[in-house]
């Protein structure tokens, strides 16, 4: 199972950074990982750690690159709708090699992504989110771009994972990993961000391993991140996978296909998606982001004068959110500004208990088939049957679980299905010759890798069902992503089963399920026909 080195950073709760107390891990990106902290005055903060020495060698030299950067935007920008960067430290822990010396970004704190929002909504079967609070978001999205650009800088990974919401609700853009400075009208960055957001142009624009990044290919991700908050989750181009909808918009671009906005979206904001999604670099250029903010602000009174007057007949309008989404990670506001020079750290490693919430949330796969609403979203969601075996005690762990996965292969029925076919749900289940313990069946030093604190009790163990089953849904989820991208998008829960009975490089040598577990993963796929009723 090789997943990024980095991501594998393990820091206890109680382990100190300068001033901060880390009180559990929030999740882990391309390049870094992202952990909750506090002040001993009680101040919430978020600290990503950037440990570019985990990484292949190969890596290196680009990925430092990459962090210089994002610290120096980080520091440089200053703005209410772009999340606020209190110090940068230099981690100095000799007895832990694989965090002495990284770099710790200290950020504000926020409640949530964008995307967690967005996929909690989904999975509970709620429609779009109220349209004078996604007005709201967005808005406030627009602001900080046209701040971002107005300095001269793009962001280059604009997508509902990287638009935090503070407790307040306040919108934060975040994540400056791909931001780069413009040298003239363009620059060049490594070909990373989502598949989901690249304009069209920037696939025949890649020359020698990099890309062009202009401040049109912003422009472009906000019309599909636009489209996504404004239906709830869809992506303007239709497909089941990234690299699917990313075809869709090069088939579009080369004048192959009609733009097809989803025709619930309001006519404003249907036109300002339809001038950020202008085929190419030069017609979407008509539109910078200072007019583009400007819209977005005038869309936003517009439906909150409509609100007001009663006009606007849609759902209630309040907090976005209305979604579920697991608890945690609040903060008291948005702290003041503070430090912007990179200091060096001691860090104290205190073992103390903690509170731990994981959020899980990888690269967005966030569009859903053309013609999925809310009843879509329900069915997607794989919402299990009243009358079917799984325990009655498991099924919120189960769902919360599959709540934390954004791929739509992930569903209450397909862990319900897996762990049937792992433990027949005993908690007590163990193979001591195979050493596999517990209703997921996890082997313990795999389990470390994936280990997820779902019963919140500071401690993650894989005894513990609703931990087992946030970890299974943690790995499953990097086997779906893993697998779309090598282009593997034919029956993933089959490819998943086998992955995490044997593993995701076994499953990619073999091309497919290998033979030795074909009967576990019929019995997976026989367990989710039926939970899928
Ligand atoms: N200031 C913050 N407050 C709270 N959570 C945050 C903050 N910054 C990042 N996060 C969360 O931490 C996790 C990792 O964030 P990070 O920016 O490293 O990567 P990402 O945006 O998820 O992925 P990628 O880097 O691949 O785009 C995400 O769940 C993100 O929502």
């Amino acid at each position: 199972m090789s997943e990024p080195a980095h991501s594998r950073l393990d820091l206890p709760a109680g382990y100190r950074v300068g001033e901060w107390t880390l009180t559990g891990r929030i999740g882990a990106g391309s390049w870094g990982v992202v952990y909750a902290a506090e002040s001993a005055d009680g101040t919430q903060a978020a600290v990503k750690f950037l440990p570019t020495h985990l990484l292949p060698p190969g890596q290196r030299a680009s990925m430092e690159q990459l962090v210089r950067r994002e610290v120096r935007f980080s520091l440089e920008t200053d703005h209410p709708h772009v999340v606020s960067t209190r110090e940068v430290l230099t981690v100095r822990d000799p007895g832990r090699p694989e965090i002495d010396g990284v770099t710790a970004l200290v950020m504000d704190r926020a409640e949530h992504s964008l995307q967690e929002l967005l996929a909690a909504r989904r999975s509970s079967g709620e429609g779009p989110p109220a349209l004078p609070e996604a007005a709201r978001v967005l808005a406030g999205a627009g602001a900080g771009l046209a701040h971002i650009h107005g300095r001269g800088w793009v962001h280059g990974d604009l997508k509902p994972g990287n638009v935090l919401l503070a407790p307040d609700g306040e919108v934060w853009l975040g994540d400056f990993g791909l931001t780069v400075e413009l040298d003239g009208t363009h620059a060049y960055v490594p070909p990373l961000g989502s598949l989901d957001h690249v304009p069209p142009e920037w696939w025949s624009e890649r020359e020698g391993g990099r890309s062009t990044v202009r401040p049109t290919a912003d422009i472009w991700a906000f019309g599909v991140l636009a489209h996504q908050v404004l239906t709830g989750g869809l992506h303007p181009f239709p497909g089941s996978t990234a690299r699917a909808r990313a075809l869709g918009a090069q088939a579009y671009a080369r004048g192959g296909a009609p733009l097809r906005l989803d025709n619930t979206i309001p006519d404003g904001w249907r036109e300002l998606i339809a001038d950020c999604l202008r085929p190419d670099h030069a017609s979407r250029a008509a539109l910078d982001a200072a007019a583009l903010a400007e819209r977005t602000r005038e869309l936003e009174n517009s439906c909150a004068a409509d609100a007001r007057s009663g006009r606007y007949e849609g759902p209630a309008a309040g907090r976005f959110l209305g979604a579920r989404v697991p608890a945690g990670r609040r903060t008291p506001g948005r702290g003041r500004r503070r430090l912007s020079i990179v200091a060096a750290a001691v860090t104290v490693p205190v073992v103390a208990a903690a509170v731990s919430v994981a959020l899980l949330l990888a690269d967005e796969e966030e569009g859903a088939s053309p013609g999925g609403g809310p009843g879509a979203a329900s069915a997607q969601s794989g919402a299990l049957p009243a009358d079917s075996d799984v325990p009655r005690d498991l099924r919120p762990v189960i769902e919360d679980a599959a709540r934390q996965c954004a791929e739509e292969e992930v569903t209450p029925a397909f862990l319900a299905a897996m762990l049937k076919a792992e433990s027949g749900f005993d908690a007590d289940a163990r193979r001591p010759e195979s050493n596999e313990y517990g209703i997921a069946m996890w082997t313990p030093s795999v389990f470390k890798g994936w280990a997820k604190d779902g019963d919140k009790d500071g401690d993650k163990s894989y005894m513990s069902p609703p931990d087992a089953i946030a970890a299974m849904s943690n790995f499953v989820c990097w086997l779906d992503q893993k697998y779309k991208k090598e282009g593997m998008d034919e029956d993933l829960p089959g490819l998943m089963a086998a992955g995490y009975r044997t593993s995701s490089r076994t499953v990619l040598q073999a091309g497919g399920v290998p033979e030795r577990v074909r009967p576990h993963v019929q019995r997976v796929e026989r367990y989710l026909e039926e939970y899928t009723r």
